[in-house]
């Protein structure tokens, strides 16, 4: 159990008009699933998101330990936020290995089916008849971290994004927005935009409009920040004006996480545990697990298993080199066993030949034989 200081709380507690869902006794659940290549500031994000340790950094050694058979891992980090009596049972789910190796073709499917597996669970435990105690990892958001190349986005993030898309919140970060200078920033936000739009990639939206009109401008301001450029550091640092505030420190001075001109980190925060919270858990269970729900049922009968059918499209890859490889393998022996045959025929002509030579040399032997004999005289003959 984490508990946060007043002060340098998580702003859970800040929450009047999430305060009937999220301040029941019990807590609430609330999943985040972090995806996004190896190295981008993940686990800073998080740590930084939450002000505590929620996952130990990697080492530069483990890190850099993948091997290319390697595949993606699904790692779930669980914590219990409390601040003045609000609780959170936070799972955050981390997916490392994705977008690591030379071939990431299909690296996305096990965190789909994550996703996917967490909805069928859900639904399951609902069908039974006792559903008080109903184990819940529904995802509720999926934090999408892209590369701060400057340039657009990659083939990659555009399948992964589309497949999350339809099934989560999905809300793409710009990861280490310091790298970045804030023109080619800009100039990198709106080419993602237009990527986004082009492709018909499914991201995170709520309802801008609000009862009073403070809340309009603030959720206007949000959506207008998507995609999200963050910097993550938990190091407090000193401004050349003598603030100290979390950041990283260059020698060109600061990049504050905290200011709105250096990144979008306090609108997003603002977005996950402040405002919108109660808005993601909802439309996970009224949009995205309707969905799957509803595409389930129309396939099969309450109660009735899932037909876990082998469509990992890396898995048939892999079957099928195998097979190629049996197949080169049994063909190369095939071929060995027929030179042998060859050979083996080869020499039985060769002896069947020298046989017959000696036949033919013993026939002529007994034939003179037979000859010097006929030449003798009987007494001889004896
Ligand atoms: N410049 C810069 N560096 C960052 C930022 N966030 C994290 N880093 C650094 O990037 C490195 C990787 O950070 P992690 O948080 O471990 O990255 P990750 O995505 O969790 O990596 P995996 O655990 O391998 O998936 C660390 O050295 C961090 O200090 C950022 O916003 N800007």
């Amino acid at each position: 159990m984490v508990s946060t200081q007043a002060g340098a709380g998580i702003g859970i507690a800040n929450l009047p008009n999430q305060r009937h869902a999220i301040a029941s006794k019990k807590g609430s659940n609330y999943t985040i699933l972090l995806c996004g290549e190896s190295g981008l500031g993940k686990t800073t994000f998080i740590n930084t998101l939450f002000t505590t340790t929620i996952k130990t950094p990697k080492t530069y050694k483990r890190r850099f330990n993948n091997t290319a058979e390697k595949t993606v891992e699904i790692e779930i980090i669980r914590a219990e936020l409390e601040e003045k009596q609000f609780g959170v049972k936070l799972s955050v789910v981390d997916t490392p290995g994705f977008g690591d190796y030379t071939n990431n073709r299909d690296s996305w499917m096990p965190i789909i089916d994550f996703i996917d597996d967490q909805h069928e669970s859900y639904m399951r435990q609902d069908q039974q008849p006792e559903r008080l105690e109903l184990s819940d990892m529904r995802v509720h958001c999926c934090l999408y971290f892209i590369r701060p190349t400057g340039h657009t986005l990659k083939p990659l993030d555009i399948e992964v994004m589309k497949r999350l898309g339809t099934r989560v919140n999905l809300i793409p970060v710009i990861a280490k927005a310091d790298t970045l200078t804030p023109t080619d920033l800009h100039k990198f936000k709106k080419r993602i935009l237009e990527v986004i739009a082009a492709q018909n990639i499914q991201c995170y939206t709520f309802p801008l409009e609000s009862d009073d009109e403070a809340s309009t401008k603030r959720n206007m301001n949000i959506m207008a920040a998507m995609p999200f450029s963050v910097i993550g550091s938990t190091d407090d640092v000193q401004t050349v004006d003598g603030r100290t505030v979390k950041g990283r420190q260059y020698s060109w001075g600061v990049a504050e996480v905290e200011n709105e001109d250096h990144c979008d980190f306090k609108k997003l925060r603002q977005l996950l545990i402040r405002t919108h919270m109660l808005d993601l858990i909802h439309s996970t269970e009224e949009t995205h697990y309707e969905t799957y729900r509803r595409a389930q049922m129309e396939t099969r009968k309450i109660g009735e298993a899932k037909v876990k059918t082998v469509t990992n499209p890396k898995w048939k890859e892999e079957e099928e080199a195998l097979r190629k490889r049996f197949t080169e393998q049994v063909r190369l022996e095939e071929n060995r066993f027929r030179s042998w045959e060859q050979q083996l025929i080869a020499e039985r002509d060769r002896l069947n030949k020298d046989l017959e030579a000696e036949h033919s040399h013993i026939k002529a032997l007994e034939s003179e034989l037979e000859s010097m004999q006929v030449g003798l005289s009987p007494k001889q003959r004896k």
